[in-house]
């Protein structure tokens, strides 16, 4: 992967050492070491103190700290280097899978979130996917395009929120715990949205997608209506997605549902770039016992037979309800626990397939022009 820009101030006695111990630290996301994946942007020397600069291109600033300890300990084991100091970033580039749809005005990157069938928690994972990637650094906005239960606002305690359009063009977008969010439910009343069918929707839908005031976001995540029909499909081919997340719990039905999402994706050719398995199993408040009432490997088997990684797997817990409930997701209430670091993984995991799949150039890459 080519970096923004590379300035190597080293000796060569030092310069071959330093490359190769960085390069001998795989990137736990990107698979690669550091050097491989093009983020080693500045390397310098101030008496026996390493200056190290490195630019990832996926937001991972919670790691930050445990990659420095680590690096540092390989490469003081240098002869003269004693001491590093780290400059740490990322940046993410535009990029969509589709080509030929024009970007989104100030959104780098689209991810699509789908289930095959409702209820399997797919607009609870797409919440905490938003956060978790704003957690990890990133500028992220949320859209709610399932029409069939807005649960967003919900989500995010801003149910009172109503967009106002100033130019009379864009409307603006609620701010809820560091993110922007758009949702189809500020607009309408359940009655309203209920009775919308197919292209009417799905119409509104792009509406909502491509006349909201988005600030520069890094990451638009979008939570799509349950199922595989018409929306989706129209969705798919005229939003610039970059990749989609399929949400999916253990049984079988809801596993069958989530290949038929699968394959939606792939024939309109956008990358899966992973299965969320959600209450795959139940985490006993009192003891930690682990159960999985509905079998232990749905997630893995259908990511194995379908060929997308397994992205993660969280348990049936009453306080994921109970914070989304009130309007505060686990990720933001307890960003501490358990389960807001398995949705930071998942994040960090979506993330950095996304950059992996610009570098493979399997798809072409839109430039807009906040780059
Ligand atoms: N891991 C979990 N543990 C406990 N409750 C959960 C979990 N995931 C989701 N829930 C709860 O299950 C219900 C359904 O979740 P959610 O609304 O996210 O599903 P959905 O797939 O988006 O549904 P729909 O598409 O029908 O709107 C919500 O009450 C939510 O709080």
């Amino acid at each position: 992967m080519s970096s923004a820009s590379q300035d190597y101030r080293l000796s060569d006695a030092l310069l071959g050492p330093v490359l190769a111990t960085l390069n001998a630290y795989q990137d736990p996301y990107l698979k690669q070491g550091l050097v491989d994946a093009g983020c080693v942007t500045k390397l310098a020397m101030n008496g026996t103190q390493l200056q190290l600069g490195l630019v990832y291109p996926y937001p991972c600033e919670t790691q930050y700290r445990d990659t420095v300890m680590a690096l540092t300990q390989a490469l003081a084991k240098i002869d003269g280097i004693d001491e590093v100091e780290a400059e740490m970033d990322f940046k993410v580039k535009s990029y969509s899978a589709t080509g030929n749809i024009p970007p989104i005005p100030n959104v780098k990157q689209v991810i699509a979130v789908a289930s095959g069938k409702g209820g399997v928690g797919k607009s609870t994972t797409s919440v905490n996917l938003a956060l978790a990637l704003a957690a990890e650094g990133a500028n992220v906005g949320i859209l709610d395009a399932d029409i069939y239960g807005p649960s967003v606002p919900m989500m995010l305690g801003v149910t009172d929120f109503r967009p106002l359009s100033p130019d009379g063009k864009y409307m603006t977008c609620a701010n809820a715990h560091g993110i922007s969010a758009q949702s189809i439910g500020f607009l309408l009343t359940d009655d309203q949205a209920a009775v919308w069918r197919g292209p009417m929707a799905a119409g509104a839908l792009l509406q909502l997608v491509n006349e909201s005031l988005w600030q520069d976001l890094d990451y638009l995540v979008i939570d799509l209506p349950p199922g595989t029909g018409d929306i989706q499909l129209t969705l798919s081919q005229k939003v610039p997605v970059s990749g989609a997340v399929i949400v999916t719990t253990p049984q079988d039905i809801a596993l069958a549902d989530a290949q038929k999402g699968i394959s939606m994706f792939e024939k309109v050719n956008i990358p899966v770039l992973g299965v969320v398995e959600n209450m795959s199993f139940y985490l006993c408040p009192e003891c930690g016992h682990k159960e999985y009432p509905f079998g232990s490997d749905g997630g893995a088997r259908i990511a194995q037979r379908y060929n997308v990684p397994l992205l993660g797997a969280l348990p049936l817990n009453s306080n994921i309800r109970e914070n989304m409930d009130q309007g505060v997701p686990t990720v933001v209430a307890d960003a501490d626990g358990e389960v807001a670091a398995i949705y930071r993984d998942i994040a960090r995991k979506v993330a950095a397939s996304l950059a992996l799949q610009q570098q493979q150039g399997t798809v072409s890459i839109a430039i807009s022009e906040e780059e």
